[in-house]
């Protein structure tokens, strides 16, 4: 039965929380805050919008036409400045969950239209071709035949791998293909279903020579293992804060160029003023050095990695810096206390589950300083709970929305201890 309800929120998923007229709670895609909406009932979680009585001066047209039947963007209704507030209100409210009260107001960067440089796309076989795109919201692979969050030059290449991708006697029905653009030109790391071949890896090698890529790497779908390089025609090569770098397949990379400034910004300003280049910063989740070498100017690094080709890519781009790197599961060994009280800053950057075990050791650690970059509220919310018990102040906090119109939020927090118990004079 349809039913009439003002929009307060939205929902982690960004849809919005409508009421129903015996006040269940409802979340209905497509409504926003401050609006007033008609909607049916589709189960007792979700609604479907109907029609909109009161429109928020905050919709726009959604700028993509799969927007909607594409699960890659949940709010492109919204315009991008109210997307941004409610990503900040997202980490706020994390925050304040965690027990902080008095939360700074933060700075907000967002990325722009076109600026998106690392995607992970599904492969699907149809009766009458392919699709290559991303998952409809709890469905199959929509075909990516727009995007106005990828860089072009990323965009162009998907229509290019269409036929390639259906040539391959490797590919029977489903694949995926991560494609990182880098200084060198587009990474491609292609996972399909079946071996590669001979005539395989000709054609791989023809099309990466057409279009300019400099490795395409393969492995099994499903496989974990290293990828195999199937074609290289150039050096793989990535500035990170003026070191090169060479990435192995799939590397993890930030996924925007100006999301990745506002990161390693956020983080050199959370240093300390008094640092001293012979301070020693602990790194913990380093990947292939994104903070590693800008935080390098500064202080000495010791930075911490767990996956070996990311360790590896890092280790052998440390040379002439003040970085050292060490390949460790921070869940299984997490780095000891002692070690880190030794350290002025404590820089953090966790998977999207946040630190598990390695926080109880931070905790009892007690650096001067944590600087703690978040991909996810909720981990944030958890991680931070501790600090908030373990006496420490919150400095600043900044929000990064670079996977636009998407739910995900990035955000860099600086934390600072409390002042060590004074001795009592004797
Ligand atoms: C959000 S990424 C950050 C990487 C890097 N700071 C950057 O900005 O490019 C998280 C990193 O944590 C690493 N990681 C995930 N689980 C880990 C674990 N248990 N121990 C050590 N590193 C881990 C991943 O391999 C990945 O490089």
């Amino acid at each position: 039965m349809k039913f009439e309800s003002d929009i307060g929120s939205l929902g982690r998923d960004g849809d919005g929380i409508a009421r129903t007229d015996d006040g269940a709670r409802l979340f209905v895609p497509g409504a926003l805050p401050g609006e007033r909406i008609v909607a049916e009932p589709l189960d007792n979680r979700a609604a479907r919008l109907v029609d909109i009585l009161r429109a928020s001066p905050d919709r726009v047209v959604p700028p993509c036409p799969l927007f909607g039947v594409c699960g890659g963007c949940a709010i492109q209704h919204l315009s991008l400045p109210a997307v941004l507030d409610w990503k900040a209100g997202l980490v706020v409210h994390a925050l304040e969950r965690a027990g902080f009260d008095s939360i700074p107001q933060p700075k907000a960067v967002q990325s722009t239209p076109g600026a998106r440089r690392r995607i992970d796309l599904a492969l699907r076989r149809t009766h009458d071709g392919i699709r290559i795109g991303l998952h409809a919201r709890r469905g199959d692979v929509v075909d990516l035949s727009d995007c106005p969050v990828l860089e072009p030059a990323l965009f162009a290449l998907i229509a290019a791998l269409r036929p390639l991708v259906l040539s391959l006697a490797a590919f029977r029905r489903e694949g995926d293909a991560l494609i990182n653009l880098l200084d060198s030109g587009p990474d491609l790391l292609l996972a399909t279903d079946a071996p590669l071949d001979a005539a395989d890896r000709t054609k791989l090698a023809a099309f990466a020579r057409q279009h300019a890529i400099p490795r395409i790497a393969w492995r099994r779908t499903g496989s974990t293992d290293t990828p195999e390089t199937a074609a290289q025609t150039a050096t793989i090569r990535h500035d990170l804060s003026g070191v090169t770098v060479a990435p192995p397949p799939g590397a993890f990379l930030q996924p925007s160029r100006d999301g990745e400034a506002a990161i390693i910004a956020a983080v050199l300003g959370g240093l300390p003023g008094r640092l001293n280049r012979k301070d020693v910063v602990v790194e913990l989740y380093a990947g292939c050095g994104t903070l590693s070498f800008a935080l390098a100017r500064h202080a000495r690094v010791l930075a911490y990695e767990g996956h070996p080709d990311a360790v590896a890519t890092l280790k052998r781009a440390t040379t002439g810096t003040r970085v050292t790197a060490e390949q460790r599961d921070l869940n299984r060994q997490p780095v000891m206390a002692r070690q880190i009280a030794d350290a002025r800053v404590l820089v953090l950057d966790p998977p999207y589950a946040g630190t598990g075990a390695q926080m109880e050791q931070i905790v009892a650690g007690r650096p001067e300083r944590i600087i703690y970059v978040s991909c996810n509220p909720q981990a944030l919310s958890q991680d931070a709970t501790a600090l908030r018990a373990a006496g420490y102040r919150l400095d600043d906090v900044t929000v990064i929305d670079q996977f636009l119109w998407s739910t995900e939020v990035e955000a860099v927090c600086v934390f600072t201890a409390p002042p060590a118990p004074r001795r009592r004079p004797r």
